[in-house]
């Protein structure tokens, strides 16, 4: 959201998105109710693709929700940057430039495309970045400007998904949290995703991704986190894993 009030002339001439400061929590204790989940782990959205692996119930969605300001922190702190976000809730991570994209999209279905679009920028005042950053959507992702009249319910699944991810683009934040994007898809399409993430992160989105497809998304991964019953078992870039047998059988359940 760096640029939003951004007063200099060349505006036009920067992309819309995309700042150096990363998200980063440290420490963070959570859970449900008096259910701590999450015990002491320290993460951050490092450049490119931030993959947070484990398996089913070791608390990455936790995680992430703690991350996207959707569950308070009980201990530890959370910040962007030097702006300290320790007790932001999801409405404050967006004003500080990072959202939670839903699994299911979150799309309003019987709106168009571009409705949908202009949805993401409902919040920012000037109307000519939102502009811009519809056409950075589109050039992002071509198939939306064809399709820009068309209601969001005739997409097929993968575009939906898109359409989900280039909204979230006009809303400018610079860190994209996903939370199994490609959950209900059919697994033909998880590449496609995992696509579509590669795409956000060269218009310099950083992207935090909980994913169970494993073996793909490990092929856009530049930083892994593997989470198991609410503690880091791993943190390092994708090469240092492959080393881990140990690690990756017992958790990642990949040969
Ligand atoms: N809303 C909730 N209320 C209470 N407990 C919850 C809630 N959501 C998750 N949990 C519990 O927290 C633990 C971690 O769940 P979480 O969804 O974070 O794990 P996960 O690693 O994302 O799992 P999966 O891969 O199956 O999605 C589980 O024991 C789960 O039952």
């Amino acid at each position: 959201m760096s640029t939003d009030s951004d007063p200099t002339t060349d505006a036009e001439d920067r992309p819309t998105t995309g700042t150096s400061d990363q998200l980063v929590v440290e420490n963070v204790v959570t859970g449900y109710g008096n259910h701590e989940i999450i015990h002491d782990v320290s993460a951050k959205s490092h450049e490119g693709v931030t993959c947070i692996f484990g398996p089913n119930g070791s608390g990455k969605s936790t995680l992430i929700k703690a991350m996207g300001g959707k569950l308070p922190l009980w201990s530890g702190r959370k910040r962007m940057g030097d702006r300290d976000l320790t007790d932001a809730n999801a409405s404050d991570m967006v004003d500080a430039g990072v959202i939670t994209v839903p699994q299911d999209g979150g799309l309003f279905p019987s709106m168009t495309v571009r409705e949908n679009l202009l949805m993401g920028g409902h919040s920012v005042d000037d109307d000519d970045l939102v502009s811009r950053r519809m056409d950075e959507a589109y050039e992002a992702f071509p198939i939306l400007e064809e399709k820009t009249a068309a209601k969001a319910t005739s997409l097929s699944g993968g575009q939906q998904m898109m359409l989900s991810f280039a909204r979230a683009m006009v809303s400018g934040a610079d860190v994209f949290l996903l939370d199994e994007p490609s959950a209900g898809l059919a697994p033909t399409l998880v590449d496609d995703v995992m696509e579509q993430v590669r795409t956000l992160v060269d218009r310099g989105v950083q992207v935090v991704l909980v994913e169970q497809n494993v073996k793909t998304a490990l092929r856009v991964a530049d930083h892994v986190y593997i989470l198991a019953q609410g503690r880091t078992q791993f943190d390092g870039p994708p090469a240092d894993l492959a080393e881990e047998d140990e690690l990756i059988e017992l958790y990642l359940g990949i040969k």
